[in-house]
């Protein structure tokens, strides 16, 4: 649905971004990763063609300025609405669709879209901020795009919110469209994105599909003993680390289960619960973020 190759840019001769290349297919949820400062929000800005730079972006094989309509092609939602604060929100919709081309009919259904038809009349100054999320989101969706981009969106959002966003657009992907969104929410993203891309320094430094995670990053083992203090020297001989989560337990990284299991057995060392527990998202961020910050 996307294709972006070559990405760069530079603010005042400091390279933000670095050949960033971009592929969002149909039917998936892609996640955005970086530190603050990675080049997340320039990337995207890029991508949308809202920041002049190096590199060139394809929607569906074309330039997004070949295309007669592009609120029907892409969507994004990058913070903050832009309306007038006395607007209602209907108003306020009924403009953006005016300026997209789309017929005013429309704005009934992104209000439904978001579940906001019920609050059409009310002020953009009076709304929470789980509520301007949602106008954003109507407002991306407008022209009824095959791509939607978005930085950073469940920032601030109550739990009700998220997981209303993260029903919608795994929903609005099952359709054959394409999601790319930023967050620093690994635990949220990880329910939400069927891939990610991390960025680092301007670079894209790891992509991988959820299912890749667990083999590419390193799970950890939930032990628990009361003697701890003798199991500590023996994973570290063996090249592991050990960390004391509470009195009795501890999460050791760099061994599997089978591998704390019969180390223990060896020494004769009492376990009362062994556990693995499967790379996260955060696992394989920080593996990934730790190699690029040490090398670099
Ligand atoms: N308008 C600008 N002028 C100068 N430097 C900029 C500008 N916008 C971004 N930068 C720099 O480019 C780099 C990448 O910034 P960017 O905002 O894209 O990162 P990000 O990954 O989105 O970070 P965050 O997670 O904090 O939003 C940073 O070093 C930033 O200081």
């Amino acid at each position: 649905m996307l294709t972006a190759h070559g990405l760069s840019k530079e603010f005042r001769g400091r390279r933000a971004l670095s050949e960033v290349s971009l592929e969002l297919p149909p039917y998936t949820v892609t996640g955005f990763l970086g530190a603050n400062g990675a080049g997340k929000t320039t990337a995207i800005r890029l991508l949308l063609g809202l920041l002049p730079g190096r590199g060139e972006t394809l929607f569906m094989g074309r330039p997004l300025a070949q295309w007669r309509a592009p609120a029907g092609i892409v969507g994004a939602v990058l913070g903050g609405i832009a309306g007038h604060p006395k607007h209602s929100v209907r108003a306020h919709l009924t403009m953006v669709a005016s300026g997209a081309g789309t017929p005013s009919g429309r704005v009934t259904d992104v209000l439904d879209l978001v579940g906001m038809r019920e609050s059409a009349g009310m002020r953009l100054e009076r709304l929470s901020l789980g509520m301007a999320q949602r106008v954003g989101m109507a407002q991306a969706l407008i022209g009824d795009p095959r791509v939607l981009i978005l930085d950073e969106p469940t920032n601030g959002l109550d739990p009700h919110s998220v997981r209303w966003l993260r029903t919608f657009l795994r929903d609005f992907a099952a359709e054959g469209r394409a999601v790319l969104v930023s967050s620093h929410q690994l635990a949220e993203l990880e329910l939400l994105a069927d891939r990610v891309v991390v960025l680092a320094k301007g670079r894209v430094v790891a992509r991988a599909s959820m299912s890749d995670l667990a083999r590419t990053a390193q799970g950890r083992v939930g032990v628990q003993s009361p003697v701890l203090e003798r199991l500590e020297p023996l994973v570290e001989q063996r090249g592991g680390a050990l960390t004391m989560t509470t009195g009795e337990a501890a999460e050791i990284t760099g061994l599997s289960r089978a591998e704390v299991g019969d180390l223990a057995a060896e020494h004769s060392i009492p376990l009362h619960w062994l556990d693995e527990r499967p790379a996260s998202l955060e696992d394989f961020y920080l593996s990934v973020a730790e190699q690029e910050y040490r090398i670099r």
